[in-house]
């Protein structure tokens, strides 16, 4: 089942700004990451979900109901972007507050197993020592624990966190990356609105990329990453010698067929260049390694291209931006 699905989902400020026509599909059980430059529309995607934001226009289905049903809603945790608690409360109390709001009645929140779920919901964010403390006096890395918290007491099937580990340090955010982890291991879907690409790398199933307000990508993030589940990798090699017909003479002299083939990236004045192609293994790329040198190329360098989640990142903003991508 697909927690969260969306068809053209548009939400515009007076027509500028805001994100357009986005379709995605979230399936149930994943941790999934919305990644995307300042200002890609990505908050403005999330309040949406989180019933913040009416759509301009298109169809959301979440947690199998249409946008804005309370029934969904009551099966989702959210964490927003910026949030302040009431400075004089402890996070006892805030917890109790959002039980409230999550429609719990005043009673049922001074239950036993309500009090229980309260200490419990706090060890899990690491508040348990400050659970009397008041707010006033926490840190930033606090308070997002405690957003965190709020966002986990009532145990949603879904969660929805806008930049959750931006305060923390990095035991803190090692801290939370392992709650994540636990949430999926429980069933529950993640869905993570975030900055950091080492978190996404280290926990996402699948992410998606917006860009000014549009969909560029979405998948499965080894998918994404070039790992196209063809088994291959993308190989890089750097030669010289670089003649305006070496590139139909390489693709006649090659016997073995590549995964796909051999491209031309950049040339120079001075006969140098840059080529590319999906070989199936590193014995492959030696074969055609040799097959540059037995061409009369000089072969400079060679390698498989880098395919962490920031050049993925950089090279989907610079083909927005016309910059060069290789
Ligand atoms: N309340 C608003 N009124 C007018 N324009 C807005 C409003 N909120 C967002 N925008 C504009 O919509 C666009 C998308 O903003 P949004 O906050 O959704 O992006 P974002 O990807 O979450 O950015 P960031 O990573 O910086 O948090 C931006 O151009 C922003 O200026």
């Amino acid at each position: 089942m697909m927690m969260i699905d969306t068809a053209d989902l548009t939400k515009t400020y007076e027509g500028r700004g805001g994100c357009r026509g986005v379709t995605l599909q979230v399936p149930e059980g994943c941790i999934f990451g919305l990644l995307g430059p300042n200002g890609a529309g990505k908050s403005t995607f999330v309040k949406m979900l989180a019933g913040l934001h009416r759509p301009d226009s298109g169809q959301a289905v979440m947690l199998g109901q249409p946008l804005g049903q309370p029934e969904a809603r009551r099966k989702l945790g959210y964490l927003p972007e910026l949030f302040r608690f009431q400075e004089w409360l402890t996070p006892t109390e805030v917890l109790r507050f959002h039980g409230q709001l999550g429609g719990l009645r005043p009673r049922d929140t001074r239950s036993p197993a309500f009090r229980s779920r309260v200490r419990d919901t706090l060890e899990l964010v690491g508040l348990a020592d400050a659970a009397d403390r008041r707010v006033g006096g926490f840190s930033k890395g606090m308070q997002q624990r405690l957003g965190l918290a709020a966002a986990l007491l009532l145990d949603p099937e879904l969660v929805i966190l806008d930049e959750p580990a931006s305060a923390l340090d990095p035991v803190g955010r090692h801290e939370i990356r392992n709650l994540l982890k636990r949430l999926r291991a429980n069933g529950v879907t993640v869905f993570l609105n975030t900055h950091l690409l080492e978190d996404v790398e280290a926990l996402c199933d699948q992410a998606a990329f917006l860009y000014g307000g549009e969909l560029l990508a979405s998948g499965p993030l080894r998918e994404l990453l070039g790992g196209a589940g063809d088994g291959g990798v993308n190989w890089r090699f750097k030669v010289g010698g670089w003649l305006p017909d070496t590139l139909a003479a390489l693709g006649e002299a090659a016997g073995e067929p590549l995964v796909s083939p051999l491209r031309l990236v950049e040339t120079d004045a001075n006969g140098n260049a840059v080529l590319s192609a999906r070989v199936s293994d590193r014995e492959q790329a030696g074969y055609l390694c040799a097959l540059f040198i037995r061409s009369g190329l000089t072969l400079y360098e060679s390698g498989p291209e880098s395919n962490s989640l920031e050049d993925w990142f950089i090279r989907m903003a610079a083909s927005r931006q016309g910059g060069d991508l290789q």
